[in-house]
């Protein structure tokens, strides 16, 4: 896939960042993702693929919009597979705190893990950090090795995890062994794609989140050298059955990167909604514009581009009438 088309996907994101931005702190958590995905959706009948959507808003009777198997795209391109979080982080903006993003990624037809709707456990890191460690692992060793492979003393380990009581017992052990803690509230994209920008001061990501949301962090991280190790949760034997149903014969393996994007045709982009670890929120300036932060890089060459836009609202037609 070609850079063309990267840029055609970051304006994707960017036009439904600037659509849930004005319902920051409103309180309104199904608002501010309706009006991400609404803009999303229009957005991709101008871009160059004939994509089916795998990781979408939901099933085709819960979700009007980018459900899974939806077709979008201007069905003049690349036959690819379309993973989307409009809004990644609805109770963040809802409640106008850190991390949330508009998030794509495309990769080549059946190429990306069809994750079910429930939890993964994750471990993510950067580079350094690649071929190091296992999620098999208890979690005390894997913070030495990552403190060894880093040159660095355990206790000036930062960690990331989501603040959630499901994680008393993993919170316990980086409490014991004394790591820094950042805790976040939500939005485990940003959270597992953290530990690949080193300007974030993140070394791990751990704890479990959306099993969708880990292959989007899973492609983000194929284009930034990092890796992300996943276990899928079924809560229950719906679940289980759900896993087998989707084509995951084997529920409770480690899901490697290979697993979850299973190529170096991926491309990833994301615009902040609010501000974040790697980027920065949307900003209103005077005389109607707006601007946006993203990111938006491919796997297959590693260019990591940082896009900052600056938005005419008047020109944003879609924008005026979602308003
Ligand atoms: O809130 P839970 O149940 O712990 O789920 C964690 C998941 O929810 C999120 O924090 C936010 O998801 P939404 O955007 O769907 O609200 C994800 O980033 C994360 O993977």
């Amino acid at each position: 896939m070609e850079r063309e088309l990267a840029l055609e996907i970051v304006r994707v994101t960017e036009l439904a960042a600037l659509a849930s931005a004005p319902w920051m702190g409103r309180g309104d958590k199904n608002g501010a993702d309706g009006a991400a995905t609404s803009a999303m959706r229009a957005m991709f009948d101008s871009v160059s693929i004939r994509g089916t959507v795998v990781i979408g808003e939901g099933e085709m009777d819960e979700a009007p919009m980018l459900y899974i198997g939806e077709e979008v795209g201007s069905l003049n391109g690349p036959e690819v597979d379309v993973a989307v979080d409009p809004l990644e982080g609805t109770e963040i903006v809802a409640k106008g705190l850190n991390n949330a993003l508009s998030v794509i990624a495309v990769a080549g037809k059946g190429q990306l893990l069809h994750a079910p709707d429930m939890y993964m456990e994750k471990l993510a890191y950067g580079p350094a950090l690649v071929g190091k460690l296992s999620i098999t692992d208890p979690l005390e060793e894997t913070l030495s090795k990552a403190a060894e492979a880093l040159n660095k003393k355990v206790s000036d380990l930062t960690v990331m995890i989501l603040d959630r009581t499901r994680h008393e017992a993993n919170i316990k052990v980086l409490r014991k062994v004394g790591v820094r803690i950042k805790f976040l509230s939500d939005g485990d994209v940003a959270g597992a794609m953290a530990p690949a920008f080193p300007e974030a001061g993140i070394d791990l990501y751990v704890g479990s989140g959306g099993a969708p949301e880990g292959v989007l962090a899973a492609a983000a991280l194929k284009c930034l050298g990092g890796e992300l190790q996943g276990r899928l949760m079924p809560a229950d034997a719906a679940e289980y059955d759900r896993c087998i149903a989707m084509g995951i014969a084997e529920p409770y393996k480690v899901l490697t990167m290979e697993d979850m994007v299973g190529t170096e045709d991926v491309i990833f982009a994301a615009t902040g909604v609010t501000p974040g670890e790697f980027l920065g929120g949307v900003r209103y300036f005077p005389d109607e514009r707006a601007e946006t932060h993203s990111i938006v890089m491919r796997a297959k060459t590693k260019t990591v581009r940082f896009v900052r836009s600056i938005h005419y609202l008047p020109n944003k037609t879609f924008l005026q009438t979602a308003r």
